[in-house]
């Protein structure tokens, strides 16, 4: 498979372009910023000097006789970019037979008027984004494989989706009740431009964007189940948790609801059933998420709790499982490596 990525000097394509690097049934032949970047014209090791030797690929600014140039050749692109230029490019590369696979939010929710509402903007593509598949890589198989245009989940709803859909597609909850995710994230999950709000000496644990953030008609749309998204910012780099509380149909049993979860995920190497609460560290730099639940049965309360790597299984580990998936290969294909640096 021959790819692009644009969006090549951000935190989730520099992830991304390590794991393609990586991947010998990918070829990674462009790596593309924005038309006026700064990063244009270096290579990609003098931007991330970690790859030195790794991957010196250059640095191309997009315009459109790029597209018209190198597109042709493509099997597929990756945009690692803000959420308006997907939904506004990704429909040029679909119509050159190239596959599209949006780490962004540009083609993630189905009703149309949640963009002006949740992203600011108008969707100007709406058969594309009709025509997209969201990304859960356990969850959306099937549908990943055949689809000209996937919607690779955003980092908490991966989290948050990982964690609910055992128990809200087997419809162990009560409908209509509160359901409550709280999540929190390491400041990477905010990508590389710099803020003040995001700087180091700002950052304190605190809630944001409560009951307007993007991610909770995300969360609602793909669990089928409204859900209050109550999102926190940390001072440390990577990592995301999110923790889960619903309650349960008068009823289901503490068996029900394991087997929910080993159903789903016993033929899914990158989703650990973990027999304590997740942590971060144990996932900060691998593709793995860890869950784990306790269930109150006198008061039919069920907590579960994910753990995951914003920028891996949140973003381009996931974006590499899609595209495993719609090569034939097995989702974890190239993704599960010795874990460095041993126990701590
Ligand atoms: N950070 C995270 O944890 C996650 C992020 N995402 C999503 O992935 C995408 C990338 O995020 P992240 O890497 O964190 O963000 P960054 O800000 O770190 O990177 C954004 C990238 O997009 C490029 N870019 C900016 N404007 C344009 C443009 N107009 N045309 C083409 N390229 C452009 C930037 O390059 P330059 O400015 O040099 O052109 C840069 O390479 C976003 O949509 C984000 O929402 C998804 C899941 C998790
Ligand atoms: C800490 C932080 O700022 N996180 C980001 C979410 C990053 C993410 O998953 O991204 P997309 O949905 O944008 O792809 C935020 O809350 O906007």
């Amino acid at each position: 498979m021959k790819v692009a990525v644009i969006g090549a000097s951000g935190y989730v394509g520099a992830e991304l372009i390590a794991l393609l690097n990586a991947h010998d049934q990918i070829s990674v032949e462009h790596l593309v910023v924005s038309e006026h970047s700064s990063s244009a014209g270096m290579s990609f090791s003098e931007l991330h000097p970690k790859y030195l030797g790794l991957c010196d690929l250059p640095i191309v600014p997009f315009t459109n006789s790029w597209l018209q140039q190198a597109a042709p050749q493509l099997d597929a692109v990756f945009f690692a970019t803000p959420h308006e230029f997907s939904a506004d490019w990704a429909h040029a590369f679909i119509e050159l037979g190239v596959k599209v696979f949006d780490l962004s939010g540009g083609f993630r929710l189905k009703q149309e008027s949640d963009y002006p509402e949740y992203y600011g903007f108008e969707h100007q593509h709406l058969d594309t984004l009709a025509s997209a598949v969201y990304g859960l890589a356990e969850w959306q198989h099937q549908d990943i494989a055949q689809a000209s245009i996937v919607a690779v989940p955003g980092c908490y709803p991966t989290a948050s989706l990982l964690a609910l859909k055992p128990i809200t597609a087997n419809q162990l909850h009560v409908k209509g009740s509160l359901i409550v995710v709280n999540g929190i994230s390491g400041v990477s999950g905010a990508g590389r431009k710099a803020l003040l709000a995001t700087s180091f000496n700002e950052v304190s644990l605190t809630p944001y964007n409560i009951l307007q953030h993007r991610h909770q008609p995300e969360i609602s749309q793909e669990a089928g189940a409204q859900v209050i998204f109550n999102p926190h910012l940390a001072p440390y780099k990577r990592g995301l948790l999110a923790t889960v509380t619903l309650q349960l149909k008068t009823g289901v049993s503490s068996e029900q609801i394991d087997q929910a979860f080993i159903q789903a995920y016993q033929d899914a190497p990158l989703v650990r059933l973990s027999a304590s609460w997740p942590k971060i560290d144990n996932v900060a730099y691998t593709p793995f998420a860890d869950i784990h639940w306790q269930f109150d049965s006198d008061k039919h309360v069920l907590v579960i709790s994910c753990a995951i790597d914003n920028l891996l299984k949140g973003a381009a580990a996931q974006a590499v499982q899609c595209a495993n998936i719609s090569l034939g290969l097995a989702s974890h294909y190239s993704l599960v490596t010795p874990i460095k640096g041993g126990a701590i």
